[in-house]
């Protein structure tokens, strides 16, 4: 059974854009809480400023207050070189440096350019290396752009070669507003698959998210973000909305055959739990439908 590697980006994505600030205490709980679900992988933070980006004030806290269960990998996003090194001396077991493809969005979103910012992906892989971490390199506004519209595969193919060069261990491809179809997917993905393990990261802005998640694992993705309850979205991306929800992915994926090691039940606890803490219903349906033909349940699905 392929197995699929579900990152929980939740505590980060999920919460850097709610209107409730919620303290790294209840945020290290909702991760502790999320690792007990069976999670291999949790973003657990970004170390951004938090003068610009409130609701991730705290990160070093918020690690300090999860129990660090060590059956899972604990990744934070970072967006420049002092972010890496923030995150290096918090313990994190993997650094996921995030630049958006295009130049407007780039500005807007951390005060770079595409050329600077795959400067330093190549610095931060090769450091990452020397510290003895794990790294993702993320292309955001990969299947379009909010502020410069289309963005051509050719292009994003360019800068994969380029940051590929320096041997991340996993390159990821995110629909930052939604726009993508599986027709793209198939396509950026199939052509991407080779070197570095190839992740996706998809919003379910237009509703495509999960038809195009889908389209990701068939055409050889093997790592998924997604968000408890499709909380998410980036504050400085107009119009951006909730990442595709985690428990509707592991219902998706299980019962496509694919192998996630999650448990829905716990999940869906959790779900309705954070929902509690940030005070509104949130999209997933799954959380609210739950599995009553026992489709998740893999055991179930031999003839
Ligand atoms: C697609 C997505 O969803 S991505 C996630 C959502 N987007 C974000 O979180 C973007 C947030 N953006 C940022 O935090 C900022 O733009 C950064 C950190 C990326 C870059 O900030 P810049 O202002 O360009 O940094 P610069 O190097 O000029 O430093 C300015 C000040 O910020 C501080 N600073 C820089 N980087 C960081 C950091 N990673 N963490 C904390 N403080 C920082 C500097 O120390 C400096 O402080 P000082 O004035 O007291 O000396
Ligand atoms: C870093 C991210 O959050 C990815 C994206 O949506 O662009």
């Amino acid at each position: 059974m392929a197995v699929v590697d579900i990152c929980e980006v939740g505590p980060r994505d999920g919460l850097q854009n709610e209107d409730v600030i919620l303290s790294p205490e209840v945020r290290g709980e909702l991760c502790d809480r999320l690792a007990a679900s069976g999670l291999p992988r949790i973003e657990a933070v970004s170390f951004v400023r938090e003068d610009l980006v409130p609701a991730m004030a705290g990160a070093e806290e918020v690690l300090n207050r999860t129990r660090r269960d060590p059956a899972v990998l604990w990744a934070a996003l970072v967006l420049n070189e002092k972010g890496y090194q923030r995150a290096v001396e918090a313990g994190v077991d993997e650094v996921r440096f995030a630049f958006p493809v295009t130049d407007t969005y780039a500005a807007r979103n951390q005060r770079t350019t595409v050329t600077d910012a795959i400067d330093t992906a190549i610095r931060i892989v090769e450091r990452s290396r020397d510290d003895g971490i794990a790294s993702a390199i993320t292309l955001s506004a990969a299947f379009g752009c909010p502020f410069e519209g289309p963005v051509s595969r050719d292009h994003v193919l360019r800068i994969t070669d380029r940051v590929a060069s320096a041997q991340p261990d996993t390159v990821i491809f995110a629909d930052s507003i939604g726009v993508g179809v599986p027709r793209q997917v198939r396509e950026l993905v199939g052509a991407a698959v080779g070197a570095s393990a190839v992740g996706c990261h998809f919003h379910n802005t237009r509703n495509t998210g999960y038809a195009n998640a889908l389209a990701a694992v068939e055409a050889g993705a093997s790592i998924l973000d997604a968000s408890i309850g499709g909380l998410g979205g980036c504050p400085f991306a107009p119009g951006a909305t909730g990442n595709i929800a985690t428990e509707d992915l592991v219902y998706l994926l299980e019962g496509m055959g694919f192998a996630t090691g999650i448990d829905l039940d716990k999940l869906r606890q959790c779900s309705a739990w954070v929902a509690d803490r940030v005070g509104h219903e949130l999209p997933s349906l799954v959380a609210r439908a739950g599995d009553p033909c026992g489709v998740a349940t893999t055991a179930q699905l031999t003839p």
